[in-house]
């Protein structure tokens, strides 16, 4: 359509008008305000201010950033500035946000994925990866050779040979999108690193506990009866029969240390063996124990109590070296432990030490602190240590599993779909994805206008949406439109840095941007997830003053109308336009004529405009006019619209 069509146009619009009115009444009505109940992306408290961490520093715009052009016009007498600001997106970014598919990428992947496995992987998983993707088994490479890989690579798939280490994400610099880790414990995968770098870990957690619950039996019942020993002093040609009589498992008590999948599944099988079974685990659920007669303790109680320990906590902080002197001194004497979580749990000198006083009798041990463990360390040298080379997982079935399973969530990560088993993102119900799609188009360009909007030289550190809805606070999981809103916030004022649902919230905390977050209750149908997001940047200077509030934020507010972004109001004007392609909007003196003078302008200048909206407060007082146009208009008609007269200010925003 061309401008000069666009009065008539304008006409058209009074629909518009009136819905825009009637939209502010229903916003201003009495809000049942509260904030947002829930949990952070990643564990932290959400909802609330994110304030303290989040709290530091500010991000300063750059006067033209992003390739943005910015107009400095002085209106003549009234030193109001007329910006343009202009913010190219890729022909991806823009289809990627228009189908809000993608909580995970916006840069285009190649045609197929590479993907590299640097560990032995199941041929299973392996070709249900060659069906997705470019495949590189590559396996025993030097930490050098794996960085020089990644740079060229969108996966990487490892068992818990190889550490995935800040190095290595900062080597693929940006390319790597997904780490799968092919088994359970993520404790060789920086975490943190691959969150900052945006990149999505996955694990296949479920496929190889019942291989390493029945390694954890193996061990018991082989320390039990000293299997292992007798066997190789057989092989020496000797007939030992008293020196290895056992011990029997009947009526002993187990201690679980970490009842999680592997704990609950050597507690059925020793409940089987007739043992008495308890179990140490802070996180628990009573009725899970209870359900297969386990009885939850503290720890000091299950060192007290334990005849055989079976150790299937994860590798943390607070579980490093727990094993230590004070622990083994709280057993019983001849106590026998099992270890097929990790080594770090055990403090290494503690148990030789415990051995050689009694205290413990024997351990079995498949993880070690270093992997393979130094060929002179202790724990290799003694008879009363059986140990196995990290074999837990290591059956046909649970490596089937395996594979297929991390083969599946990497392929998911790597189209954008998070998994079930992201380890580093928020699990977001894939349903509640589907029908957030819409919303997450809108966050993103609410957060692209308001950041468009600020000026001057405070930059922007303090934002708040609101997210009004009429679904209760147990039903509203923010986690995904928050993550949109940053990345249109960030997005246009960094260069190289990709934000998405696993490294919105780092990225802001990084930038200093405190991110709050509140939930108005509405009247509506509650079958609609959002009726309104209102995006406020607070305590930072416009560009244009009309999209300030009464409390001084730069004010965006939007709704998604049958699937399609809509702004619904900058500052205090109400306004209607979809949230597409460019839109300028004026603060005008209501004269006749206005529309015509803006709209030919436009039309000589060849730029199409898709849609009009006028609003104002009373007649013949102030206006703003928002005007959709498809075509980017040149800085200089840009200054032209400017100075007709009665304009008082006016700016150019490329939403897309
Ligand atoms: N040897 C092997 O080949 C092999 C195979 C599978 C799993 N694993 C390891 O076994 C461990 C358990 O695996 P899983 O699949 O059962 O994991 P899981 O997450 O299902 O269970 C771990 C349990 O430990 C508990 N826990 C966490 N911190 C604790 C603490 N401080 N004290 C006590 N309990 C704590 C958790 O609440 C959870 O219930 C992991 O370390 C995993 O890497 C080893
Ligand atoms: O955490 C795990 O899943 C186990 O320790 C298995 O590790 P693996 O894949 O190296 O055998």
């Amino acid at each position: 359509m061309a401008a000069a069509a666009a009065a008539t146009n304008c006409a058209t619009r009074t629909g518009v008008l009136q819905s825009s009115l009637a939209t502010e009444h229903k916003q201003n009505a009495a809000p049942d305000s509260g904030r947002v109940e829930g949990s952070l992306f990643m564990g932290k408290p959400v909802g609330t201010s994110t304030s303290g961490a989040l709290d530091s520093g500010s991000v300063a715009l750059p006067a033209d950033y992003n390739g943005c052009s910015a107009v400095e016009d002085r209106k003549r007498g009234n030193g109001i500035k007329t910006s343009a600001v202009s913010q190219p997106m890729t022909t991806t970014e823009a289809k990627s946000a228009a189908s809000g598919r993608s909580q995970l990428q916006d840069s285009p992947l190649p045609t197929k994925p590479t993907i590299l496995v640097a560990e032995k992987l199941d041929k299973q998983g392996i070709e249900l990866l060659k069906e997705h993707g470019n495949v590189d088994c590559s396996y025993n490479l030097t930490l050098k050779d794996l960085c020089a890989k990644v740079s060229l690579c969108d996966a990487l798939i490892v068992r818990s040979g190889t550490k995935v280490t800040r190095e290595v994400f900062e080597a693929s610099r940006g390319r790597l999108k997904v780490v799968g880790r092919a088994g359970v414990g993520i404790d060789n995968v920086d975490l943190e690193a691959a969150t900052e770098a945006g990149c999505l870990v996955v694990n296949a957690p479920t496929a190889n506990t019942v291989a390493a619950a029945e390694h954890v039996i193996a061990l018991m019942t082989s320390l039990a009866r000293n299997v292992a020993q007798a066997n190789a002093s057989m092989k020496q040609g000797k007939w030992e029969r008293a020196k290895y009589t056992g011990v029997s498992l009947v009526d002993k008590t187990l201690a679980i240390m970490g009842f999680g999948k592997v704990g609950s599944e050597v507690a059925r099988r020793a409940k089987g063996l007739g043992m008495k079974v308890v179990a140490y685990d802070p996180y628990a659920a009573q009725d899970r124990a209870r359900a297969i007669g386990v009885e939850l303790v503290s720890f000091d109680e299950a060192l007290q109590t334990g005849d055989f320990f079976s150790l299937n906590m994860p590798l943390t902080p607070s579980t490093a070296k727990i094993f230590n002197d004070s622990a083994f001194a709280k057993m019983k004497g001849g106590v026998r432990i099992i270890n097929a979580a990790r080594g770090g749990v055990i403090d290494d000198d503690a148990l030789i030490r415990a051995l050689d006083s009694g205290k413990v009798a024997q351990a079995g041990l498949d993880v070690f602190s270093e992997e393979p463990p130094p060929k002179d360390s202790p724990l290799l040298a003694r008879e009363d240590i059986v140990v196995t080379p990290h074999l837990g997982a290591s059956t046909i079935e649970a490596q089937e599993g395996v594979a297929i399973e991390i083969a599946e969530a990497v392929i998911n990560g790597l189209q954008g779909t998070l998994s079930s088993t992201a380890v580093n993102a928020p699990m977001i119900p894939s349903d509640l994805i589907a029908e957030l799609e819409p919303y997450t188009v809108l966050a993103q360009r609410l957060g692209r206008i308001a950041v468009s909007l600020v000026g001057g030289t405070k930059g922007i550190r303090d934002v708040t949406i609101t997210y009004r809805t009429s679904r209760d606070g147990t039903d509203h999981d923010t986690r995904l439109l928050r993550a949109f809103v940053i990345k249109g916030l960030v997005e246009p004022i960094v260069s190289d840095t990709v934000v998405n649902i696993v490294n919105a919230d780092v990225i802001a905390k990084r930038r200093g941007l405190r991110i709050t977050e509140v939930r108005q209750s509405a009247d509506g149908d509650d079958d609609v997830p959002v009726e309104s997001i209102l995006v406020q940047v607070n305590g930072s200077e416009s560009k244009f003053a009309s999209s300030l509030a009464e409390d001084g934020s730069i004010s965006v507010l939007g709704r998604v109308e049958s699937g399609i972004p809509h702004l619904m109001k900058v500052g205090q004007f109400s306004v209607d336009v979809v949230l597409e392609g460019g839109v300028i909007f004026c603060r005008q003196r209501d004269e006749p004529g206005m529309i015509g003078r803006v709209a030919s302008l436009l039309g000589s200048g060849h730029v199409n405009v898709s849609f009009m909206s006028v609003t104002r407060h009373r007649p013949k007082e102030l206006a703003i006019m928002a005007i959709g146009v498809d075509d980017v208009p040149t800085e200089e008609l840009l200054a032209e619209i400017s100075h007709i007269p009665h304009i008082e200010e006016m700016v150019y925003l490329n939403i897309n």
